[in-house]
């Protein structure tokens, strides 16, 4: 899991490898400006030392030259430690919010990539999550942890190679309680991970919830279930609340407890080091200098334990991102093995015994068979859930048959290469998208090449022209996905439009079920006759006008055709359809 999460960043790192190296540069330089500064301090010590004790020895020469040398000296590090830690913290945001942007890219990218089966079987709320929670994990990592564990891993080294140069025996003294401390920064760290994956399990659940009871808001409001769905608010609320302040506690913990470890070993070193230079009967000024060194030390050790263990989360957090990202990323996209590219329509299009499941076990379409030639329009009618839409997601290959085989003049649809053959179908869903864009984009959505003239021709055809012209910017009118500009009636039209402009050569269009009033209901009939006007087309009818006017009728049941014919033939037959129609049932 972490090999496969560190392919990811170093794939998306790679390209910044100058910067990088720049940034390891300085840190290193930085680090090492850091850990040499406390080494002028105890020689500005020990020359202060020197120069107070020879002003108080009658004919000694007291000079303070030391003294400033050695301050200079420490202010001099000290300051370079600053810019390298500030320049190559500059160039790792750079270098870290670049790369995950290019991430955040190849991410969209490759979701464009993906199946039907893909968008069908995840919800949004968790796909918009990769972009959202999952990459921010990733941004907070490449921006602090890993460049953390860098400088303090480089700190922490540096260190105890300073100490040891310096003093074994003062070395061994001012790391002797370290062990102890990583272990309680250890046991915290792990109980306050725990609590961030309750945490962020617990946020899950609240996010599922709302989107659910928003989604469902007219449902709410018209069952008058608004308190019951605040109560039930509650629950998730409180656990969310309880799982985040324990969490919080225990990150909180780690600072001021790693400080009062710095602060014990503080008096541990001093107690210590005093004594090594009372009882080693030390030069007064090499004492004291040794004792200010390790003081500074001391306190510098404890730094890179407390940074270090508390990126251990966000680092986990991190890991978890790259890998759910990762998991997106190597799901099968959309396969497009066929090279024919698709021409014309000259005979027609043929379902030859099509069986079809989305999930294996679960047939739903079962030995299907409709042939519709060039012109015709065939209508699909059935109960719910028979199987139309079903067919019609086969037809512009959103998914892939289990058996059989559906043919395009001929050629089975599997031989085209996908671009090409979506480019000759067109479809008309029931509910109909529209982008935040304006208007005039909108319907040109298929082919933004088009003119204006060709964008308002669809638009009369699809009977939505005059509204369009009432509104005060006319095709320029900007769609924001907060307005209801359309009526529901008025977007199907806005969606015949479009595909009207993309001018198909094989319709499929899913008839809308939406109670619209009398003269939008006579405008979508209209437009969807215009639409349909000498083109192929296989309608999921709903309307009995509709279905009256289709050159054949298919009625599924259960994922088989029962019955296949004009009304007449269909009527003659009384089977399952006059059934129907003579009880006045509706077909959806
Ligand atoms: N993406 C999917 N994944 C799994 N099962 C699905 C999927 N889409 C549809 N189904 C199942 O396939 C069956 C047929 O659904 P389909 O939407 O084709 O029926 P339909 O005749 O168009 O119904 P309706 O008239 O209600 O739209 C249903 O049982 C449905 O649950």
């Amino acid at each position: 899991m972490i090999k496969r999460a560190v392919r990811y960043f170093t794939s998306y790192l790679m390209p910044y490898w100058k910067g990088l190296i720049l940034a390891a540069t300085l840190v290193l330089l930085g680090t090492y400006a850091q850990i040499k500064a406390p080494l002028y301090l105890g020689d500005a010590i020990s020359g202060l030392t020197k120069y107070l004790t020879a002003s108080f020895t009658p004919g000694a020469h007291a000079s303070l030259h030391d003294f400033y040398q050695a301050l200079i000296g420490m202010v001099l590090f000290y300051l370079l430690s600053e810019i390298g830690l500030v320049l190559s913290g500059l160039i790792i945001s750079r270098v870290s919010s670049d790369s995950v942007g290019e991430m955040r890219t190849g991410l969209f990218a490759n979701l464009q990539k993906k199946t039907i089966r893909y968008f069908d079987s995840h919800q949004d709320g968790k796909i918009l999550s990769l972009f959202t929670s999952d990459l921010d994990n990733v941004f907070n990592a490449m921006n602090s942890a890993v460049f953390q564990i860098f400088s303090q891993g480089v700190l922490f080294l540096g260190i105890i190679w300073m100490m040891l140069e310096k003093s074994l025996t003062m070395a061994l003294v001012t790391m002797a309680l370290s062990p102890v401390a990583i272990v309680v920064a250890l046991v915290i760290v792990n109980q306050a991970r725990k609590q961030i994956e309750k945490q962020q399990q617990a946020t899950g659940d609240l996010n599922g919830y709302i989107n659910e009871q928003l989604s469902g808001q007219a449902v709410l409001l018209a069952e008058g279930r608004q308190e019951q769905s605040i109560e039930s608010f509650r629950p998730f609320n409180e656990t969310v609340r309880q799982a985040s302040q324990k969490g919080q506690f225990y990150s909180g913990l780690l600072s001021p407890l790693m400080q009062g470890f710095s602060l014990l070993n503080l008096a541990i070193v001093i107690f210590f080091g005093s004594w090594l230079v009372l009882h080693n009967g030390m030069d007064k000024a090499a004492g004291l200098s040794l004792i200010v060194v390790f003081v500074t030390y001391s306190q510098q050790y404890f730094q890179p334990i407390s940074q270090l263990t508390a990126i251990y989360n966000p680092l986990q957090l991190a890991i978890t991102g790259a890998n759910r990202i990762r998991d997106v990323e190597e799901m099968p996209n959309e396969v497009n093995a066929g090279h024919l590219q698709a021409g014309p329509l000259k005979r027609g299009v043929a379902l030859r015994h099509v069986d079809f499941a989305y999930q294996e076990g679960r047939p739903i379409l079962k030995d299907v068979s409709i042939d519709v030639k060039k012109g015709q329009m065939v209508a699909l009618v059935g109960p719910t859930g028979s199987g139309k839409t079903t067919v019609m997601n086969l037809l512009n290959r959103f998914y892939d048959l289990n058996s059989g085989e559906i043919t395009y003049d001929g050629t089975p649809i599997k031989d085209f290469d996908l671009e090409s053959l979506r480019r000759r179908v067109g479809i008309v869903l029931q509910e109909s998208v529209i982008f935040s864009k304006s208007i005039r984009e909108n319907i040109a959505f298929g082919k933004p090449e088009a003119t204006l003239a060709e964008v308002e021709d669809a638009a009369k055809q699809a009977n939505i022209h005059d509204f369009i012209m009432s509104l005060p910017d006319g095709y320029d009118t900007q769609v924001t996905g907060a307005d209801n500009l359309f009526s529901t009636g008025q977007k199907q039209l806005l969606s015949i439009a479009r595909t009207i402009l993309t001018n198909p050569d094989l319709l499929i269009l899913d008839e809308a079920t939406a109670n619209v009033d009398t003269v939008t209901e006579a405008k979508i009939q209209l437009a969807m006759e215009n639409v349909m006007k000498d083109r192929t087309s296989f309608v999921i009818a709903h309307r009995l006008k509709t279905i009256l006017s289709a050159d054949q009728i298919v009625v599924l049941k259960d994922g088989r055709v029962i019955e296949k014919g004009t009304h007449e033939q269909l009527l003659s037959e009384k089977g399952f359809y006059s059934e129907l129609y003579y009880n006045q049932m509706v077909f959806d």
